[in-house]
Parts: structure tokens; C-alpha cells; sequence
């Protein structure tokens, strides 16, 4: 039986075979590989991966579509489906060596006391044409886990990407530019219009790709403080930095580390803000 795309998931099902066949070329799978679809939906990147011979676990909420999944996919062994919300799944569970390995020292949750590090082809690769509310925090969950994947590959608002891959004096500039630089090398592969899906959504969209960093690429002494700072910084991004961090650092702090107090939070880079945030006491 057809399915009814429901708004409440998100739900809008790429149908263009170009837009598909690019995804698929610029993804690169090999037969072997451990691949993760979150949002499989009806399967329209689902059954081209598979032909790759890649082994998948895809993570789905909507039932009814686990069902036509499961019926659809019936002959692939190499498919385990989840219904499940992603944004509650353990993907380390995934991982070879389950939650036992921790590598980069990036993991925002790294398991404790281990530091062995995990196998590059045991790492898990992610896909997702993402429901559009949810992919800011899906993200920063898969990222909880990021010593076990090897890169991520999303189709996201294309505001959202560019906001992801904004560089310093850049308007896009903000604290997800920041926080996702932290973890990741982040590049817009290529954009996706609006009639690429069925329903259309209001927005262009684009893909993404996301490297999870093997090392820290600044030294950060406590996340929370990186991020308090950030999101001060910008929650008055038209003030100085001696204006909006002033409750944070005092000016002469600011200068002390060699940054200008007169600029504004959408000039400094990753790693002026790693230096502000280490001056946090508490
Ligand atoms: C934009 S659609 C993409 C579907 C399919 N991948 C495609 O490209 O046509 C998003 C998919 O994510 C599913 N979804 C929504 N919220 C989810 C969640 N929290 N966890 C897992 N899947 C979710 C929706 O049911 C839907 O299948």
C-alpha cells in the first residue's frame, strides 16, 4: 500500500534519480563497509547502498514504514532495520568492539579509560536525508559517538550547511560553525532543489560531508566552557567581544591572549575561542 508522507517526521522522499546517483557516487562505498542510514523512509538511498554490498543498519521512528522496510528489503542479508528514534539510539552498540573502544579523545561522552582507539575500517559510516527539526541535535548525538564513525554524509536545509561550513567574517558565522568545526572537517558537496523531493519542502537543501577530527584540532581543557562562551559571543553577535563576554572575561584577559576586544564574535576563529574559553573559571 502507497504511504502518506507525514509532515510530523519530516518525511520528504527524495524521488530524483540524478540528485540520488550523485549522492551515491560522491559517498564512495565499498562492499564490506559498515554503513548506518538514519531515516530510510521508503529506501530511496536504502537499496542503492545495499547494492553496494556494504553491510547496513538503518534507524527508522515511522512503523508503517519499518513494515514496508522490512518487506521490501526481505531478501537483503546484509540490512538490519531499527525501529527506533535516532536521536535516543546508541549507535556505539553499532560499532565493532561495541562501547569498549574510545580513540580520538573526541567523543563528547568517550567511554572511560579507554584510549585503544578503534580500527578505521570498524568505524561506522552515517548517512541520512535527515527530517529538517531534528538534525541539529541528531548531529551532536552522533557526535557523542564520534570515535566510532569514520565520516557522515547528510542531506540538511542548505542554511543549515552553510552555517555548518562558515568561516570566520563570514554572516553564516555562528556557534554551529564553531562547534561542528570542533569536531569535524565540514564540506558542502552540492546543493538540492526543492522538486528533488515529493512533498516539496519550502527550502533548497544541500548535502554535507562531516569528518569526525582524529585530534582535537585546538586544545579545549572543558567543552562546556568552549561552548558557554561561543553561545555568549554570539547571542549578541553585533557587540564587541568586551561587550558581549564581559560577565565571562574582562578586557584586559581578552588582550592578554592576544585577541582584539574591539572585534566582534563572527571574526574569531576556533582557536581564539578554544584560548577565551581555558581563561573560564568555572
Ligand atoms: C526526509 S525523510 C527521508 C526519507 C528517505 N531517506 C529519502 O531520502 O527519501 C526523513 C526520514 O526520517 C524518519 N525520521 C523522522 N524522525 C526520525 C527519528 N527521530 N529517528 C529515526 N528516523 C526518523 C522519517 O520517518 C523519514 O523516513
Amino acid at each position: 500500500m502507497a504511504h502518506t508522507p507525514r509532515k510530523r517526521f519530516g518525511q520528504n522522499f527524495l524521488h530524483d534519480h540524478n540528485i540520488i546517483y550523485n549522492i551515491i557516487s560522491s559517498i564512495q562505498a565499498r562492499p564490506g563497509q559498515h554503513w548506518v542510514e538514519i531515516g530510510p523512509g521508503q529506501g530511496a538511498l536504502t537499496e542503492p547502498l545495499l547494492n553496494e554490498g556494504v553491510r547496513l543498519d538503518v534507524v527508522e521512528l515511522d512503523r508503517d514504514l519499518v513494515v514496508l522496510l522490512r518487506e521490501k528489503f526481505k531478501q537483503y542479508p546484509n540490512l538490519q532495520i531499527h525501529s527506533a528514534d535516532a536521536l535516543r539510539f546508541d549507535f556505539s552498540s553499532l560499532a565493532a568492539g561495541g562501547d569498549q573502544s574510545a580513540g580520538s579523545g573526541l567523543a563528547r561522552k568517550a567511554p572511560e579509560g579507554a584510549r585503544a582507539g578503534i580500527a578505521r575500517d570498524e568505524k561506522l559510516r552515517v548517512i541520512g536525508n535527515l527530517p529538517y527539526n531534528i538534525s541539529t541535535p541528531l548531529m551532536f548525538h552522533l557526535l557523542d559517538n564520534a570515535y566510532c564513525i569514520e565520516d557522515m554524509h547528510f542531506m540538511l536545509q542548505k542554511e543549515v550547511v552553510d552555517r555548518i561550513c562558515a568561516a570566520p567574517g563570514s554572516k553564516k558565522y555562528g556557534r554551529l560553525s564553531v562547534m561542528m568545526q570542533y569536531y569535524c572537517a565540514t564540506e558542502l558537496l552540492f546543493d538540492v532543489p526543492p522538486e528533488s523531493f515529493d512533498p516539496a519542502p519550502q527550502v533548497m537543501s544541500a548535502i554535507v560531508r562531516l569528518v569526525p577530527h582524529q585530534q582535537p584540532p585546538v586544545a579545549v581543557n572543558d567543552m562546556s566552557k568552549l561552548n558557554r562562551v561561543v553561545t555568549q559571543a554570539f547571542s549578541q553577535r553585533r557587540k564587541t567581544l568586551r561587550n558581549s563576554l564581559k560577565k565571562l572575561i574582562t578586557e584586559e584577559e581578552i588582550v592578554a591572549l592576544g585577541i582584539d576586544p574591539t572585534l566582534r564574535a563572527e571574526s574569531i576563529s576556533l582557536a581564539e575561542f578554544a584560548r577565551l574559553s581555558n581563561l573560564l573559571q568555572e
